[in-house]
């Protein structure tokens, strides 16, 4: 299928996701998760490594909490003007069926030993203090996708505490989940870990859709 055909759309239809080649859907009653095994090749993981080395920064949180170790990672905001990122990010689209203005720009996530991101939801929290200034454009985060790069010597897996789920790095494999129950309902078992790199190093890409176009 090329681009073209795709029936882009303001949400993922969790059915259409289902029905693309080598996807598994995690089996829960409370989470719509899907993983994809070699969703990138080795060449397009080491492409995105070079440049998350190259533009890292310290990561950041919303709704600060106090806990100055709750996100100890580097991040990288990847250009989307770079042909090679440009690529990835149409493929993340074509994966999710989302219409590409409704997609943040794609990240860069870095994990040394000992760092980690602990449990968090990815949407904003409406009460939260922060939401006006993450949410007012382009509102909360739908759908997110991430993409491990490469699996560091020990540790860095992602749990999911609330569906008793826990995923290992692997070169490529995709993970996409569904952040809403219903439009303006967001789901607490999208809960999930970063759990601390125990050896070697950890680098994933991360792509968050809005309710709105971004901007
Ligand atoms: O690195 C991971 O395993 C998860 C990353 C994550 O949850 C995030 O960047 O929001
Ligand atoms: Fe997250």
């Amino acid at each position: 299928m090329s681009v073209t055909d795709i029936p882009f759309a303001t949400d993922a239809d969790p059915e259409w996701i289902a029905a693309h080649p080598r996807v598994q859907r995690v089996p829960s009653r409370e989470l719509t998760l899907f993983i994809r095994r070699d969703f990138l090749s080795a060449e397009e993981c080491t492409g995105l490594i070079e440049r998350i080395e190259a533009g890292r920064r310290p990561s950041t949180i919303a709704d600060a909490n106090g806990d100055y170790a709750f996100r100890t990672s580097e991040t990288c905001d990847l250009d989307g003007e770079d042909p090679f990122v440009a690529a990835i990010d149409a493929k993340l689209c074509a994966f999710s069926g989302i219409d590409p203005a409704h997609g943040e720009p794609i990240q860069g996530q870095r994990y040394a030993v000992g760092q980690e991101f602990k449990a968090h939801t990815d949407y904003f929290d409406p009460n939260g203090v922060d939401y006006a200034r993450f949410c007012a454009t382009s509102g909360n985060r739908t759908w997110t996708l991430m993409v491990y790069l490469n699996a560091p010597k020990a540790g860095g897996a992602t749990r999911f505490p609330k569906i008793g789920k826990t995923v290992q790095p692997e070169t490529g494999k995709l993970l996409a989940w569904n952040n809403r129950i219903e439009p303006g309902r967001y789901n607490a078992a999208t809960l999930h870990h970063a759990m601390k790199v125990r050896s070697g190093v950890k680098h994933v890409i991360t792509k968050w859709y809005r309710e709105r176009p971004w901007g």
